[in-house]
């Protein structure tokens, strides 16, 4: 069978979407809707190897618009910077990568009519049942590895144990990031079976430089499953 993992007599997981963050060329947006990802993640956090400006953002926007949804990623953003990259860059989905509390997240999904994901940094079971706040307030929740004070909040290449997250059956739905690459993956998929799968630095040759190859081979070892 194609598209799905089989699990049973008549019943097949469907194949999880995937986002590739992080991109700023068109090259690999390009790349990115090729490989079938659903999702295409804009950093606008100044000190990130990925970060892209308003201008920026727009281009690739109008080259993505129709054929992968549009992801906006910020830490901590105030209102202003929202605005502004909502509108330019015609976002379809905001993903709250900061100190971002549910109230903080539900008052921004009210405010600009798009769904909004909210990333949970995962150390401890603690960390992952922080997600049943967030139900009714977001759409989303974004299982990712804590990163190392004074470094970035996310795009770093760790993992998390995914043991922590395996069959995560919460009152919100979820994807899991952190640490992903073409070659493990699968096995992330295979112990967790996450709905949505999302990565960055797996898919660079280096910070913020997006490999074409690796991103299609990081969707091909999701979809062949
Ligand atoms: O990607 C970044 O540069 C980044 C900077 C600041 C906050 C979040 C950031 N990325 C968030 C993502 O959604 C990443 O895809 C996620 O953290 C996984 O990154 P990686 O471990 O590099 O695959």
């Amino acid at each position: 069978m194609t598209g799905g993992h089989y699990i049973g007599d008549d019943c097949a997981m469907p194949t999880p979407e995937i986002k590739i963050c992080g991109i700023r060329e068109p090259g690999s947006l390009d790349a990115a809707i090729r490989a079938r990802a659903a999702f295409a993640g804009f950093v606008f956090f100044p000190r990130s190897p990925r970060n892209v400006t308003t201008a920026e953002a727009a281009a690739l926007s109008a080259r993505a618009q129709g054929r992968i949804a549009r992801v906006g990623l910020f830490v901590d953003a105030d209102d202003a910077m929202l605005g502004e990259a909502v509108a330019a860059a015609r976002l379809d989905v905001l993903q709250l990568h900061g100190k971002e509390t549910p109230e903080r997240a539900a008052q921004l999904r009210a405010r600009f009519g798009i769904p909004v994901w909210k990333a949970l940094s995962v150390a401890s079971e603690t960390d992952v049942a922080r997600a049943d706040s967030y139900a009714g307030a977001v759409d989303r929740v974004l299982f990712d590895a804590k990163t190392p004070a004074g470094t970035l909040p996310g795009g770093m290449g760790l993992s998390f144990d995914w043991k922590l997250v395996a069959n995560w059956k919460g009152p919100v739905a979820w994807g899991l990031a952190g640490g992903l690459t073409p070659d493990n993956v699968a096995q992330a998929l295979d112990l967790t079976a996450a709905p949505l799968v999302d990565t960055s630095s797996g898919v660079e040759s280096a910070p913020g430089v997006k490999d074409d190859d690796l991103i299609a081979a990081f969707c091909r070892a999701v979809q062949a499953r």
